[in-house]
């Protein structure tokens, strides 16, 4: 189907927008007035730069308070609207919005307004133009999308049709049933929008938080079918007024938009593009540093060895049981501090995400290939992180660790590297981890969960883009309380959990220390495993004592329990599947570390922890 975008949703100018939009992959655009009043540029000029985008002008929008007026004021609202016809003339456009009217003198005549909307449609003919109603969800008189029909088919006018916007309809509850009764041929034009759902007065929810479809509550796909069940057969038109959206930049939104669309798209069956290709495990975290010698220590506090080095490249394989973490002191790692640069993603079909990847418009990274490097897809998260679709150890496929030549063993400072004993040679002479971290060891089995603070207007769109290219699960959003703002907090995971990203961001721009990534590491035994951390020279978050005591409040413990987690810093949390024990590690550059015992099929991440960790870590880094 055609995709199309109200200019309001983007930022800029509107050569800007206009720019975006087209260079996202719409065919086409709403111009929003005000766009079209703040621009230099002459309508013609406009309708040729549309032109050269390979946009088409699919909308002007809006005409407000047309209808249901006494005649005075419908006498000067005809001249109003030949002035804006004669302006759409100009601009190329031939379908104008109206929307119902919020005028105070409006009367609740249905019977008027249809005369007057029937005339205005004659004077719309005459300039070629259709006029498409739309139910404001707090017009005046007119507020549901059903009403808006009843009076548009009492017009009986050719050129009046309506206009059905998905955010005005669900916000109020509507049934989007009775949207088959009406005829496809009546609905001029579709806008979509989704929200998330809120408690509040609808005008504000509609201005300040709409979203694109997925990132909200609302089930537009469902308002989508049932439309083109009617036979509409115009464009998915996406008009989202959204703060943050009003202020990040036009060409990522743009991107984000469109995907939501595809994925919409193909969630209706009107598309059907490469299938998601789940990622079944995590076969590595990245970091990139200048200076491996405090990562090395932290791992190897942590249990990791050092297991293999890259042939070509100056990255190292630390690994603990499944767990491998990839040191990179390559140029990259010069810029900045020590950052998790990329996720290897265990895939069952690397080629395949590759492509679902890209058909979601995923910017696909070019591989990174030394002469006997394996080929790697990867694509970059909206973040920067870079995806990798990998396949380990599996013999019909490149295996990634097949670039990696054995180290001869020499471990971390102590830890637990006996307890991931029974070291294996595998064919290609890389060490392979037997996986078997002795019970009760400490040792860490694999990675948890990665967490992933977003830049602050990218959180949505973080998640939609999980969703749609890697075929993750999103879960709730979470506020989390930091001394200094609120952060929101939203994981995606694949249905067995052995993918478990943790996405956050802050609501203004952070402060990287504190807002650091960070890895988290599963352990059968937490106390074991703080305990050989810190007897390794690892130094845990302090935590508050206040914190136990309130845990002390909360739960029953068994006799010396609490003591055991006061003096090693770690956290506890239950919820109705099981238990979580966890613990954080200082922050190297901006990534730190946490080791984390689930027990019982417990599903979060320790969310209600979170705020008396980020105030922890501000002391220890702002004194
Ligand atoms: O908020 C508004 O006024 C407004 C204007 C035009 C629309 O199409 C709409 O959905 C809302
Ligand atoms: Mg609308």
């Amino acid at each position: 189907m055609r995709t199309s975008i109200a200019t309001v949703s983007l930022s800029g100018s509107l050569t800007e927008k206009l720019t975006a939009a087209s260079r996202a992959g719409f065919d086409g655009v709403e111009i929003f007035e005000n766009d079209l009043l703040a621009s230099p540029l002459a309508p013609e000029e406009i309708r040729a730069r549309c032109a050269d985008l390979g946009l088409s002008i699919d909308l002007y929008q809006p005409m407000r308070d047309m209808e249901a007026v006494p005649a005075d004021v419908f006498t000067s609202n005809l001249r109003r609207a030949r002035n804006k016809f004669e302006l759409m003339s100009r601009l190329g456009a031939d379908t104008v919005l109206v929307c119902s009217s919020v005028h105070p003198l409006a009367v609740d005549d249905d019977a008027l307004a249809a005369g007057q909307l029937c005339e205005l449609a004659g004077l719309a003919q005459e300039f070629g133009i259709r006029v498409a109603y739309e139910a404001l969800a707090w017009g005046r008189h007119v507020s549901t999308y059903d009403h808006a029909w009843n009076i548009v088919e009492a017009a009986d006018h050719p050129a009046l049709g309506t206009c059905l916007d998905s955010f005005h309809i669900l916000s109020r509850g509507s049934d989007p049933k009775g949207i088959e009764d009406i005829p496809g041929e009546k609905i001029f034009f579709l806008q979509l929008a989704d929200a998330p759902l809120l408690a509040m007065d609808v005008l504000q929810w509609s201005r300040h938080y709409r979203c694109f479809p997925g990132q909200g509550g609302f089930d537009v796909a469902d308002l989508v079918r049932r439309v083109l069940h009617t036979g509409y057969d115009g464009p998915l038109s996406l008009e989202v007024f959204n703060d943050v959206y009003r202020q990040a930049e036009a060409g990522p939104t743009a991107v984000d938009a469109h995907r939501s669309l595809l994925l919409l798209q193909e969630t209706v069956g009107v598309t059907t593009p490469p299938a998601p290709v789940v990622p079944t495990g995590v076969a590595f975290a990245e970091l990139l540093t200048p200076d491996a010698e405090p990562v090395a220590a932290m791992l190897g506090a942590l249990g990791f060895s050092r297991t293999a080095r890259h042939r070509s490249k100056p990255v190292d394989l630390w690994q603990q049981g499944e767990a491998r973490v990839l040191v990179n002191t390559g140029p990259a790692g010069r810029r900045d501090g020590t950052s998790l640069a990329a996720i290897g993603l265990e895939s069952p079909d690397p080629a395949g995400a590759a492509l679902r990847a890209e058909a979601l418009l995923a910017p696909v990274l070019p591989r990174r290939r030394a002469v006997a490097d394996a080929p790697l897809d990867a694509v970059a998260a909206p973040d920067g992180t870079e995806l990798f679709f990998c396949a380990t150890d599996r013999t019909e496929l490149p295996n990634w660790r097949a670039d990696f030549e054995e180290v001869p063993h020499e471990g971390g400072s102590g830890g637990v590297r006996e307890g991931s004993g029974g070291v294996r040679k595998e064919s290609g002479g890389v060490r392979k981890e037997s996986g078997g971290v002795r019970r009760g060891s400490g040792g860490v089995r694999r990675i948890d969960h990665l967490a992933l603070v977003q830049p602050w207007h990218q959180f949505d769109e973080a998640a939609l883009f999980h969703r749609s290219v890697l075929g993750l699960h999103a879960q709730e959003s979470v506020d989390v309380a930091d001394p200094y703002g609120l952060m929101r907090s939203r994981a995606v995971t694949n249905a067995d959990g052995s993918v478990r990203i943790a996405l956050s961001v802050g609501a203004a721009p952070t402060d990287d220390t504190v807002h650091a990534q960070h890895i988290a590491l599963a352990t059968d035994d937490v106390v074991t495993a703080a305990r050989r951390f810190r007897e390794a020279g690892g130094r845990v978050l302090p935590i508050p004592a206040n914190y136990y005591d309130d845990l002390a409040a909360r739960f029953e413990f068994a006799e010396g329990e609490l003591e055991t987690y006061r003096e090693l810093g770690i956290l506890y949390d239950r919820d109705a599947y099981g238990e979580f024990r966890h613990c954080y590690t200082r922050t190297v550059g901006r990534v730190f570390f946490e080791l984390v015992q689930r027990d019982g099929g417990y599903r979060g991440y320790g969310a209600q922890n979170a705020p008396v960790r980020l105030a922890a870590q501000h002391t220890v880094t702002g004194g």
